[in-house]
């Protein structure tokens, strides 16, 4: 071996037996790799092993008794990493169970899944690795804790034999609940019901959390989580995107750490740099976080101890991620918690049709907090007839009117408006002219640029959503060299300025991806309406999200019919939790609150069930309409995506695709047939995308169905590992989507 780590105690005269390990790698290859090693490893160790021409981390799966290829082409491993003890079998399992099931290589789904410096040869090597990033950060933590070591530390650390405790001030559960219990507050029936049922489970079970906005689910999850703890477990925790709730983070720290002991509660999210990330992820792996709250990617961190999941917000996109292994960490964490025989918890107002339909039908047992804790009644929603009125800058004014009446009453208003810029397009009235983007078939958003001097005048720019392109506002029409270009439409900005013009004494404030784009703008944004110091927000869905605002008397909701003819058939769902979500932010508090949703379209069955409030009653419709259109969750879909120079070629490969059930020929002979039910599986025609074309990339896709889950992964499995032998696979990239959602 070409260690410069010196092993430990191996006799140097004594020659090891040769292990030979299938390692895992983060590389774009299917399969495991074979390496040779002197002496023993265990599957889950990590190693440093030789790739091309690089060196890379990678995860040992198996120690076969003979290489797959012949021995001497079989390269050393450059070194075994033992900073760490080897992953657990229970994480290999749900690794090699997400990688078959959105069929990626293993290690394309274990890799990505650890702390940068895990998995990087560097953090290893060289003079200042110093025993690699763990070693240090151990080091690092002895060091800054040694003051302390010699009160209660220093006991606690004998007693669990070992310096690797990074936090001395774990506590035992009896000290911290006398020293920092908080005061909890009174369920309600609602809520004491629930606590009941979750208290009564032992085992797996999926309970879906259906609570209205504001119900107080959060408390549940608390109360459930601090049963779990007392009794020495891990609880696992997902939220949808933490750094847009830091609320929610200080409850469940505050309430959490009471009995987890400071540092107890490990918190992680993609915002975490390096360092901190490795950290958090530490102290759940060893076991003293004894709660884990993080986003999706939180979802592959191997817990010991592990005894209750909670998945907040269930129904929120970004649960699924949308590149690399393209995985639901709902679906996956469903998954573990069957694995690990524990009770899951998925929590939403405004549930997924998927799990909304498993409660219905007795899979998952259904938990209801009717009503709201705080306030007596649920905001009043009332639908703006846009058709027969003059809107002012896009707004109605029934609409200022209710703003302003609140800025009399000291309330706040949030007018909801899921377009950032300034306006979608710039426009030539003279000639037609629109500012489209040259990469992609996709307008220009024109953003108005932070003005430099204070009363500056805004400078504008055209940016591309799609592909990132940015580029000044031509002073004329490029076409027919009119200097009088207008603005179309309305984003969050000019939305922004127009309410400042109309309330000149308001407090204006927006809140988008534009304006939260430095690190910690958003919390700062979101402290600062907590604080009382804005009158009026605008913001897009990034402000609809668990927000539990006090003082928020007015929801105003500008242009949501864009989705309700969207050809995505999720669309209605989306919409709905959507307006459902962002109507729930206001009032919580108690005091009585309005929302005004405007549209063309009032008799819409969607919002005729928003205006009641009526959750159950949309989920029926919705249902009743994916049942007789044989859409999920009554059907399983998979969405293979090409993407080429010229859509031809795009569409050339997935009508190849296509074609391969019944010929077998396309791909060097591969019969289907011997794999899958192929009557059962449904291939529908290539489409290209609705923006086809981003950043010169033509792009266009074919949807694969079954009623029957099995099948239909039956015939992924075969499909895709048929399709890089298509004849027209050479001249596209393409992606397979398990379990797409949006189409
Ligand atoms: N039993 C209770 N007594 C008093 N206040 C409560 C109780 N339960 C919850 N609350 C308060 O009610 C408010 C709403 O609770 P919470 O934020 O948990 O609602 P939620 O169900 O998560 O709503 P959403 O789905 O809108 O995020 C919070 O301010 C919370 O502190
Ligand atoms: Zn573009």
């Amino acid at each position: 071996m070409s260690t410069d780590q010196p092993r430990s105690d191996a006799a140097p005269a004594e020659q090891d037996p040769t292990t030979w390990v299938r390692v895992a790698l983060d590389v774009p290859l299917a399969g495991l790799f074979d390496y040779r090693v002197p002496g023993r490893v265990e599957p889950g160790a990590r190693v440093i092993v030789p790739f091309g021409r690089r060196e890379l981390v990678g995860i040992v799966m198996e120690t076969p008794d003979v290489p797959a290829v012949a021995a001497e082409q079989v390269k050393d491993v450059i070194q075994v990493l033992d900073d760490l003890p080897a992953f657990p079998a229970d994480w290999l399992k749900l690794a090699a169970f997400a990688a078959d099931y959105y069929q990626r290589p293993m290690g394309e789904v274990m890799l990505p899944s650890l702390p940068g410096p895990l998995r990087k040869p560097a953090s290893y090597q060289g003079a200042r690795s110093a025993g690699g990033p763990v070693a240090r950060l151990d080091a690092r933590a002895a060091k800054a804790a040694r003051p302390r070591t010699s009160r209660r530390g220093g006991k606690r650390r004998e007693e669990e034999g070992g310096e690797d405790m990074p936090d001395p001030a774990v506590r035992s559960p009896d000290d911290a609940s006398a020293a920092l219990a908080p005061v909890l507050p009174q369920l309600n029936e609602a809520q004491e019901a629930a606590v009941d049922a979750l208290a009564g489970l032992a085992g797996f079970k999926p309970v879906l959390l259906h609570g209205v906005t504001g119900s107080g689910k959060t408390e549940v999850y608390l109360r459930a989580a601090e049963r779990v703890l007392k009794q020495g477990r891990q609880v696992m925790l997902l939220v949808p995107e933490i750094n847009l709730t830091p609320q929610l983070e200080g409850v469940f720290r505050r309430r959490l750490e009471a009995i987890a002991g400071p540092g107890g509660v490990a918190v992680l999210h993609s915002g975490l740099a390096d360092g901190e990330r490795l950290e958090a992820w530490l102290r759940a792996v060893r076991g003293q976080a004894r709660v884990l709250l993080g986003t999706r990617l939180s979802l592959f961190t191997p817990l010991p101890a592990l005894g209750l999941i909670v998945v907040d917000e269930e129904h929120d996109p970004s649960y699924k991620q949308q590149e690399g292994l393209r995985y639901s960490a709902r679906d996956l964490a469903i998954w573990r918690a069957r694995e690990r025989d524990v009770p899951i918890v998925l929590g939403s107002a405004t549930p997924s049709l998927e799990s909304w339909h498993h409660a219905q039908n007795g899979r998952y047992l259904l938990l209801s907090l009717p009503q709201r804790a705080l306030a007596s009644a649920p905001p009043r929603i009332r639908l703006l007839d846009t058709r027969n009125q003059r809107l002012v800058q896009g707004l109605a004014p029934q609409l200022l009117k209710a703003v302003g009446e609140r800025l009399e009453r000291g309330e706040q208003s949030l007018i909801f408006l899921n377009r950032r810029g300034y306006a979608p397009v710039l426009h030539c009235d003279a000639c037609g002219w629109v500012s489209g983007c040259t990469r992609c078939s996709a307008y220009m958003v024109l953003h108005r640029q932070a003005s430099g001097a204070p009363g500056g005048a805004a400078r504008h720019e055209l940016r591309c959503h799609h592909c990132g392109w940015q580029h000044r506002v031509p002073a004329a029409c490029p076409d027919c060299g009119n200097q009088d270009l207008q603005p179309m439409g309305r984003g969050t900005q000019r939305l922004e300025e127009h309410l400042a013009e109309v309330f000149p004494g308001a407090r204006v404030a927006r809140i988008d991806a534009d304006s939260t784009r430095r690190k910690g703008s958003a919390q700062e944004l979101f402290a600062r309406v907590h604080a009382g110091e804005i009158d009026i927000l605008v913001g897009t869905q990034m402000v609809a999200k668990g927000h539990d605002f006090q003082n928020l008397g007015f929801v105003g909701v500008l242009n949501a019919d864009a989705m309700l003819f969207s050809h995505d058939f999720r669309a209605p769902e989306r919409l709905f939790a959507q307006l459902m979500q962002v109507a729930g932010r206001a009032g919580r508090a108690g005091t009585p609150a309005e929302v005004y949703i405007q549209t063309g379209y009032p008799e819409q069955p969607l919002y005729q069930a928003l205006i009641r409030h009526d959750y159950a009653g949309f989920a029926r419709y919705a249902l009743r309409e994916r049942e007789s259109a044989g859409l999920p969750p009554f059907a399983f879909q998979a969405l293979l995506t090409a993407e080429a120079r010229e859509l031809a070629q795009a569409q050339e490969f997935l009508a190849q695709a296509r074609a391969l059930p019944e010929r077998p020929d396309l791909a060097g002979g591969t019969d289907l047939s011997q794999c899958a039910d192929l009557a059962r599986i449904t291939l529908y025609d290539p489409v290209p995308l609705r923006v086809v074309r981003v950043a010169n990339v033509e792009r266009a896709q074919l949807l694969a169905e079954s009623d029957s889950r099995p099948v239909l992964q039956a015939f992924l499995r075969a499909w895709s590992a048929a399709l890089p032998r298509l004849p027209a696979a050479a001249r596209v990239r393409w992606h397979l989507e398990v379990d797409p959602l949006e189409i």
